[in-house]
């Protein structure tokens, strides 16, 4: 296991997220951060900005949002679902995330992962851009799959790695993007500033 923790050298490590997904995956190539930190900032998206620009802004905003000592560097991150070019976040209640995942039924959407790191006032973000193709979800399978409660929190009301995985034949891009965390862009980006992942894993 690769510690980022202060004191040994390399910057510590804090990663600027509540989300569980982020924690697990940096876990998987052996990265535990010394401190969890979520940023609260205003997730609206500016009338007419892009899913590109918008989950950009997203995930500098997190960054910037953090406090941090010298000795550290902050990872954050967005996902976000685009439909054409609207952006689907995460649903306020069960209604929206039906109306998402009909919209995304029988066709493909975007979906988008910014991850940006900070250390020592230097801010650095990667965009990686996945398609999904979602096959034709029933009225029937929407109505049980909303009861699972899968959508809450997640943007676009689904979760690749969850109940959703059924109505998903193909994506192409990045598997780990689409959880919450492009995993070969944040190990080069941390490469960069000295947090080396372990390639080995975090195995029992
Ligand atoms: C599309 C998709 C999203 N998601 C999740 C990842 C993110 O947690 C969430 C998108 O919301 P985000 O705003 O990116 O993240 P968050 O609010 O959960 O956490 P934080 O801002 O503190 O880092 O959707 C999945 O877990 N699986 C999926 O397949």
């Amino acid at each position: 296991m690769a510690l980022a923790e202060t004191g040994s050298g390399r910057p510590g490590l804090v990663l600027g997220s509540a989300s569980p997904r982020r924690l697990d995956l940096l876990a998987q190539i052996g990265i535990k951060p010394a401190a969890l930190r979520p940023a609260d900032i205003d997730e609206t998206p500016l009338k007419a900005e892009l899913p590109r620009d918008y989950v950009t802004r997203m995930a500098l905003e997190k960054a910037n949002a953090i406090e941090a000592d010298a000795d550290e560097a902050v990872l954050t991150a967005d996902t976000t679902v685009s439909v054409g070019r609207r952006i689907l976040g995460k649903p306020q209640d069960r209604d929206e995330a039906a109306e998402f995942m009909r919209l995304m039924s029988g066709r493909r959407h975007k979906v988008l992962t910014s991850v940006a790191l900070s250390y020592r006032g230097k801010v650095r973000s990667r965009l990686v851009e996945t398609t999904v193709r979602m096959r034709n979800v029933t009225e029937a399978e929407l109505a049980a799959y909303l009861d699972v409660g899968d959508w809450h929190g997640k943007a676009g009301a689904y979760a690749i790695q969850g109940a959703a995985a059924v109505f998903i034949p193909w994506i192409q891009g990045s598997f780990s993007a689409v959880v919450g965390l492009p995993l070969a862009e944040t190990a080069s980006l941390l490469a960069s500033i000295g947090i080396v992942a372990n390639t080995e894993g975090d195995r029992p």
